[in-house]
C-alpha cells in the first residue's frame, strides 16, 4: 500500500484565501461608509438638536440683550453652555463682527468650520408690534466629540457586526468548501494510491454525493470510463495473445506430427513400412554389442527376390512394387518381435535373429522361403505370380568385429543359393543348399515367376 503524495496547502485554503483577500477589501471599504454615513447622521441630529436650543432660549437672549441686562444674557450663556450639546456661546453685534458675549470653548474666529453642522448661528430680533429688528447674531457651538459621542453604539455595533459577519463567512466557506472540493479531493488521492491497478475509483457514498454532479464528479465519471477503455484493450490483447498463443501450440503440434513423419521416413521404407537401412544399421549395432557382451547367438539372414528384373520387365513396376511389399509381409509373419525385419535395398532383404541357434536360424529361413513361394500375387491383367527368393545365413563369429563381417559371409552364401538354381538358403560354406525343402532344390535351377 504506498503512502499518497503530501499536499504541501489545502486547495480549501488557497482558494478561499484568496477569495478572502477581495472579500475582507470590500468588507473594510462598505463598513467605512456605514461609519461615515452613520457620522453624518450624527452631526444632522446634531444640528437639529442646536435648533431646538435655538428656539428655546432666542426670545429670553433677544429680551436680556435689548434690556442690556448683562448678567441675564451672561447667566443664560452659562447655563447654555450647560447643555452637553453646546460648548460654548457667542453674542455678536447686528452687524456681526464685534463680539459682545463669549462663554464656553470657542473655536478662533479664523479657524471656524462652518458647514460641517459645528456651529450654529442666527440673529437675534427684537419684534414690537410690527416693528422686527435685528439686535445681534449669536453663535452656539459645538464639537465633533459630540457627533462620535452619539453615534459612538451605531459605529461599535457596525463594526463589531462586520467583524462577526466576517468571520462566520470565513467559517461557512472554509467548512463547505472542506466538505465539497477539499474532503473529496483528499479521498480520491487515497483511493488512487491504494487502488489495485485497472480497477474503477471506488469513493465513498457520502463523497459521491458531494461530488455528484461537479467537476470532481466528472474526474471521477471520466476516470472510471478510462479504466474502462484500457481494461476492453487489456482484454483485446489479452485475446491475441490467447489466439497467438493457440496458433504457436497448434504449428508446434504440426511441428513435431512432421518431425515425427520425417523421423519415421528416415527410419522406415516407404514402400513396405519396413525399417530402411540405416535403422537396421543401428538395431544391428545394438543386438551385436549385446551378443558381444553377453555371448549369445546373433544370426543374419540376407534374403533377395529371384529373378526380380524379369518381374519389373514382364509386368511393369507396379506388380514390382506389390510383390516387393508381398514379399516384406510374409517376413513380417515369419519371425519373432524380437526379430529385426528390414529392406536393405532394392529387392534385398535382411533378417537379424538373436538367441537362435544355427540350426534355428535355417528353419526360419525355411520357413521365411516357403512362405514366399507357397502363395502368389494377382496381376491387374489376371495372372498370378509367384516368386521366390534365395537366402544367405551367416552366425556370428568370435572373429567378427564389424556388421560388414557378417554381411560379407551372409552375402556371399546368399550369391552362392543364386548360383545353386535360386528359391533356397545356403548356411554355411558347403556348398549344399538347404534341403530342408525338397522343392527348394528341386526348383533351384528355375527363375522366379514362372
Ligand atoms: N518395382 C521395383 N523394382 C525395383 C525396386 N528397387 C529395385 N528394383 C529393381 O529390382 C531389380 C533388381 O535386380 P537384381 O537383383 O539386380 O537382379 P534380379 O533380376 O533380381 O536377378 P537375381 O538377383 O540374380 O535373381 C532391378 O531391375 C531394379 O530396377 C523397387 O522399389 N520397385
Amino acid at each position: 500500500m504506498s503512502k499518497p503524495p503530501e499536499p504541501r496547502d489545502s486547495i480549501s485554503h488557497r482558494y478561499f484565501r484568496r477569495v478572502f483577500r477581495w472579500f475582507i477589501g470590500f468588507a473594510v471599504l462598505l463598513t467605512m461608509v456605514l461609519v461615515a454615513e452613520t457620522l453624518w447622521q450624527g452631526r444632522d441630529k446634531l444640528q437639529t438638536e442646536l435648533t431646538v436650543y435655538q428656539r428655546s432660549f432666542e426670545r429670553s437672549i433677544a429680551a436680556a440683550l435689548w434690556a442690556l441686562d448683562w448678567d441675564k444674557l451672561n447667566s443664560i450663556a452659562v447655563g447654555m453652555v450647560e447643555i452637553p450639546a453646546i460648548r460654548g456661546v457667542r453674542i455678536l453685534d447686528p452687524g456681526g463682527s464685534s463680539e459682545i458675549l463669549r462663554i464656553g470653548a470657542l473655536p478662533d474666529p479664523g479657524a471656524e468650520i462652518r458647514g460641517y453642522g459645528l456651529t450654529h448661528r442666527f440673529d437675534l430680533i427684537h419684534e414690537e408690534g410690527f416693528v422686527r429688528e435685528r439686535i445681534g447674531v449669536i453663535e452656539l457651538h459645538s464639537s465633533f466629540d459630540q457627533v462620535f459621542e452619539r453615534s459612538q453604539r451605531q459605529i461599535s455595533l457596525i463594526l463589531l457586526l462586520g467583524l462577526l459577519k466576517t468571520l462566520v463567512l470565513w467559517w461557512i466557506f472554509l467548512t463547505v468548501g472542506r466538505r465539497l472540493i477539499a474532503k473529496p479531493l483528499t479521498e480520491m488521492v487515497e483511493v488512487l494510491a491504494d487502488a489495485e491497478p485497472l480497477r474503477p475509483m471506488r469513493l465513498s457514498d457520502a463523497t459521491r454525493k458531494a461530488i455528484d454532479g461537479t467537476e470532481l464528479g466528472a474526474l471521477q465519471v471520466a476516470y472510471d470510463r478510462l479504466i474502462e477503455r484500457v481494461q476492453t484493450a487489456q482484454k483485446a490483447l489479452e485475446d491475441v495473445n490467447c489466439s497467438l498463443e493457440e496458433r504457436v501450440r497448434e504449428r508446434t503440434l504440426e511441428l513435431e506430427r512432421a518431425n515425427d513423419k520425417l523421423e519415421q521416413l528416415a527410419h522406415t521404407d516407404p514402400l513396405t513400412g519396413l525399417p530402411n537401412r540405416r535403422q537396421f544399421i543401428a538395431a544391428a549395432q545394438t543386438l551385436i554389442a549385446l551378443s558381444r557382451r553377453s555371448g549369445r547367438p546373433l544370426v543374419l539372414i540376407v534374403c533377395d527376390i529371384d529373378a526380380f528384373k524379369r518381374v519389373n520387365d514382364v509386368h511393369g513396376h507396379t506388380v514390382g512394387d506389390q510383390a516387393i511389399c508381398y514379399v516384406a509381409d510374409c517376413l513380417r509373419r515369419a519371425v519373432r518381435e524380437i526379430d529385426v525385419v528390414a529392406r536393405f535395398g532394392g529387392d534385398e532383404f535382411v533378417l537379424l535373429l538373436p538367441d537362435v541357434s544355427a540350426a534355428e536360424a535355417l528353419a526360419a529361413a525355411e520357413r521365411v522361403r516357403q512362405l514366399v513361394s507357397g502363395s502368389w500375387i494377382s496381376c491387374p491383367n489376371g495372372e498370378r505370380l509367384r516368386v521366390t527368393l534365395s537366402l544367405g545365413i551367416a552366425e556370428w563369429a568370435t572373429g567378427d568385429v564389424r556388421l560388414e563381417d557378417l554381411f560379407l559371409r551372409a552375402d556371399e552364401r546368399l550369391y552362392r543359393a543364386k548360383a545353386a538354381g535360386r528359391n533356397c538358403t545356403i548356411a554355411d560354406d558347403t556348398n549344399a543348399p538347404s534341403t530342408g525343402d525338397p522343392k527348394a532344390v528341386r526348383s533351384a535351377g528355375q527363375p522366379a515367376g514362372h
